[in-house]
């Protein structure tokens, strides 16, 4: 009699939707191929609060095309004190969403199944050779988790691609260790190495006798990627035929930004987004992925989708551009792209902060004595944020089609609640996408030639209680969520820029925005490029800008990042205004903040073709 077998992955946040969606077409080509269609469930596990009032019926829809099974999960109990127990380390990694990661605790509670694999939403099987798992540890216990090697640290497995046997013992003593004790990485991968394997125990003597054993995989089963500095290494190139599932660690993943620069990308970015289309393809999904995933939300709900509900709740309509989950929030940004001065004197659009500010002092002398000198300075000063206006119109286009629900056929097990998606016809979706961006250091991988390594297994003894090490597997980087939400107050064009540069609208509208006005700002363009072009930073640098431009109130202070305008003071001094008139003393670059009708005194002396964009 067949074993019951299944293939499992989670989803407790929408903006991983394109992941699950890529995964279980895959797998499910795959288990065709190997004629195990029948044999092996493919099973979601999904956040109850995310499926039952985030998600829309046409994701689920979607979602039950792909898997066979969805399995509701509610977050651990005491899981919050865990996560705040847990939130130094997991500090380490730079990645606060993966605290609800711990959830994946709940996989040893499938005793329905015999045996699971478990894949992360970013990982891609490359072919059918990863279904030999199954046969490989055909003989599995209770006590054993098979996984790879962690590039990170090869003394720890990563967590991202588990074979498990589902035991309610198992399960249950997990969840008390997850209670009691910290996680090496402040979530699933290090509290899971911890538990199962021996090598965490660093107590020699207990590490003698302990009871569960971390069974390793060959690293062909979990590449992960990127592997910078290494992506050619002769090891890469020996194994690469063998190579039977990649995984995106970090916070960059396929669907995302970093994917469609070339910089970065590597061809197995290119294999998934191939995946993912044809998903798209066969499913005939030609909305944006947004629109598909979520329905209104309620921010109250649940703390597994925070980070991207956050936003999710924000918005009141979904932004056309991100091809996934990604929330861009129309407000501000367009109606500060009107023509009404902000009424606020902390401008938030760079731009018009800059256009604003220089040339204080002149115009305003200047206005004392010739009055209508400059008539059509302020024009252009309005029309500073030109270019988002006609996104307005873009804005209005989004609204979410009405989808038809139909009903979920899937089972829900543990703890089902019945799904309500009846009310999800009319779907004001937005996604809630925080654009994870980083860039990994890899170590060179360890990789083993046979496919499982199996441990001495020891037994009888206490838990080994914590590691010094950590395992990331991600470098850090600086958070990003503050200047997500900073993201969010601009609209990306709608224009062909392709689905996951979409996500990023708002940054590369800024760098085309500036590249137009390169002329007087050359020496700004480079921080802009370098500083912005790969990630979500870009957003805080405007503010930092800002910040330190106004504080710098000396002026070699604020040189550092609005050297342009300076410079394009100083440039204009000898030359003449719009006006023909020479300027005759220097422009005073101070700027006080505290002047709340500063916005009324101002002026500008810029010929119009600096402000070029206004027109435009
Ligand atoms: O906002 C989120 C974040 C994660 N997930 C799910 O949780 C998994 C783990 O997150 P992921 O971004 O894949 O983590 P990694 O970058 O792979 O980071 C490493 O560290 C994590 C924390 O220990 C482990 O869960 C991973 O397996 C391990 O590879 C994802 O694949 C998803 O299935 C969500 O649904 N929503
Ligand atoms: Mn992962």
């Amino acid at each position: 009699m067949s074993r019951k077998l299944a293939i499992a992955t989670l989803l407790y946040s929408a903006d991983y939707l394109p992941g699950v969606f890529a995964l279980g077409h895959q797998v499910n080509k795959f288990l065709e191929e190997a004629g195990k269609k029948d044999s092996i469930q493919t099973c979601l596990i999904v956040t109850t609060s995310l499926f039952n009032d985030t998600l829309s019926g046409f994701a689920k829809d979607l979602l039950n095309s792909v898997y066979t099974k969805f399995v509701l999960v509610n977050p651990l109990e005491f899981q919050d004190e865990s996560v705040q127990r847990n939130s130094e380390n997991l500090a380490l990694l730079k990645r606060p969403e993966l605290s609800a990661a711990l959830i994946k605790a709940r996989l040893w509670e499938l005793t329905q199944f015999e045996q699971v694999l478990y894949l992360d939403s970013d990982t891609l099987p490359l072919n059918k050779g990863f279904l030999r798992l199954f046969d490989i540890m055909s003989k599995q216990n209770k006590l054993q988790i098979g996984a790879a090697a962690d590039i990170g640290w090869p003394d720890m497995f990563n967590s991202g691609v588990m074979i498990l046997i589902p035991d309610a013992g198992t399960a249950s003593g997990l969840q008390d260790y997850i209670l009691e004790n910290t996680s090496i990485d402040g979530s699933d991968q290090g509290i899971l190495n911890q538990f199962f394997n021996q090598n965490c125990c660093t107590d020699e003597l207990i590490k003698e006798s302990f009871p569960r054993e971390w069974v390793q995989l060959s690293f062909t089963y979990n590449v992960t990627t990127p592997n910078l500095g290494y992506e050619s290494s002769p090891a890469m190139n020996y194994f690469k035929p063998t190579i039977k599932l990649i995984h995106f660690i970090g916070r960059h993943k396929p669907w995302s930004l970093w994917s469609q620069k070339d910089f970065i990308k590597n061809e197995y970015h290119d294999q998934w987004n191939e995946v993912y289309n044809e998903f798209k393809k066969e499913n005939g999904v030609k909305v944006e992925m947004p629109k598909v995933g979520i329905d209104d939300f309620d921010d109250t709900e649940n703390d597994h989708t925070k980070t991207s509900t956050e936003e999710i709740s924000q918005v009141s309509e979904p932004a056309p551009v991100p091809e996934v989950a990604a929330t861009n929030t129309p407000g501000d940004a367009i109606e500060d792209s009107g023509n009404e001065p902000p009424s606020n004197p902390v401008p938030l659009d760079f731009t018009k902060w800059l256009t604003t500010f220089i040339n204080k002092d002149y115009s305003i002398s200047q206005q004392a004595t010739e009055n209508d000198e400059q008539p059509n300075e302020n024009d252009g000063n309005e029309n500073n944020s030109s270019p988002r206006s006609d996104q307005e119109s873009s804005i209005n286009d989004m609204q979410e089609p009405v989808v038809p629900s139909n009903d979920v056929s899937a089972q829900y097990t543990n703890e089902p609640q019945e799904h309500t998606n009846d009310g999800d016809a009319t779907e004001n979706t937005t996604s809630g996408s925080e654009q994870k961006s980083l860039i990994e250091n890899l170590q060179e991988p360890s990789t083993i030639n046979n496919d499982v390594t199996v441990r001495p297994k020891n037994e009888n003894s206490e838990h080994p209680k914590e590691s010094g090490d950590s395992a990331d597997d991600s470098n850090p980087e600086p958070e990003q969520k503050n200047s997500m939400n900073h993201m969010q107050h601009s609209i990306a064009s709608n224009t062909d820029l392709s689905e996951d540069a979409k996500q990023h609208g708002l940054i590369d509208d800024n760098i085309q925005y500036l590249e137009k006005e390169k002329e007087g700002y050359e020496e700004f363009l480079p921080d802009v490029h370098e500083t912005d072009a790969i990630d979500d930073e870009e957003t805080e640098f405007f503010d930092d800008g800002v910040e330190e431009a106004v504080e710098g109130e000396n002026e070699g202070e604020g040189k550092a990042k609005s050297s342009a305008a300076q410079d394009s003071q100083e440039g204009a001094k000898p030359a003449e205004c719009k006006s023909g008139k020479p300027q005759e003393e220097l422009p005073n670059f101070k700027f006080d903040w505290e002047a709340s009708d500063y916005l009324s005194k101002v002026e500008r002396c810029f010929p119009d073709d600096i402000f070029e964009y206004a027109v435009k």
